[in-house]
């Protein structure tokens, strides 16, 4: 497999209302499949957004209903489903949890937020995960990050060490950072030779504005997608076999000297 036809859902998020979330989230997935898709990718929290004071009466249980309704889409449609990621309440604790589902449903990986973002009070509210999020999709290696974690290079990097040749990033990104949030993807596509593919949500959680700008970054730090400010679902093709022929142009993996970097 060296296209993968992708579906970004650029969605609003009601704040603390997952009964409405998950209507829209089903009905958008299938608008995407119908138009033929490899990939669906949701936003970060697209559940119940940051709606941290009562996040333990609204989070997904075990990720139980995320399950049920994702692994039924993506087996109805044949569908590979990256959804974002979901607040999921699991042992008392509440993650903020990306699944992934193949085109049979099944859930072939999980990945909880490994960086909390303080400006967002996550870390008062949320337990951070403790492992990497390495999936396969059609094949395909990929890296999965949430949101802040993408300011943190070294996630990157190991992810593509191990073999990822595209990193995604749900998010709830907001203003006043939509220049950060630009640079930082198109540095990581370029520093690490990979496409950058991320789904940032529209609309407001209370007073803080989220901008979309979900992008689509080549290995080459091409802008291959970048969203508006609204809703919208999305719609890009990436071509695989560009990674080796960049890694080659200019072989940064071979001219590493990792023994100086520590
Ligand atoms: N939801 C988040 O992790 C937001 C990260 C963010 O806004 C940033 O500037 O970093």
């Amino acid at each position: 497999m060296t296209q993968l036809r992708i579906a970004l859902l650029q969605m609003d998020i009601a704040l603390g209302q997952p009964e409405v979330n998950q209507a829209k989230a089903r009905e958008w997935v299938e608008k995407a499949a119908a138009a033929g898709t490899d990939l669906i990718v949701l936003p970060e929290m697209w559940n119940t957004g940051y709606s941290l004071q009562n996040i333990k009466e609204v989070a997904d249980r075990n990720g139980e209903q995320t399950r049920a309704m994702m692994s039924e889409l993506a087996r109805t449609y044949n569908v590979n489903i990256h959804a974002g990621s979901v607040s999921d309440l699991r042992d008392g604790q509440v993650y903020n949890t990306t699944y992934l589902f193949d085109r049979k449903g099944q859930v072939t990986g999980t990945y909880s937020k490994v960086h909390l973002f303080r400006l967002m009070d996550e870390e008062k509210y949320l337990q951070g995960g403790d492992r990497l999020g390495e999936f396969t999709v059609d094949g395909v290696q990929i890296g999965s990050m949430i949101c802040y974690d993408l300011r943190f290079p070294e996630l990157s990097r190991t992810m593509v060490l191990n073999g990822a040749q595209a990193l995604f990033v749900p998010a709830e990104w907001p203003h006043p950072r939509l220049n950060h949030w630009r640079h930082l993807q198109i540095a990581r596509a370029i520093e690490n030779q990979t496409f950058v593919i991320s789904c940032n949500r529209v609309g407001f959680g209370g007073e803080t504005e989220f901008f979309g700008h979900s992008m689509v970054i080549d290995p080459w730090g091409e802008i291959l997608l970048e969203a508006d400010e609204t809703e919208g679902i999305h719609h890009v093709t990436i071509d695989l076999s560009v990674v080796p022929e960049i890694r080659s142009r200019i072989p940064i993996f071979e001219d590493r000297r990792p023994e100086l970097y520590k």
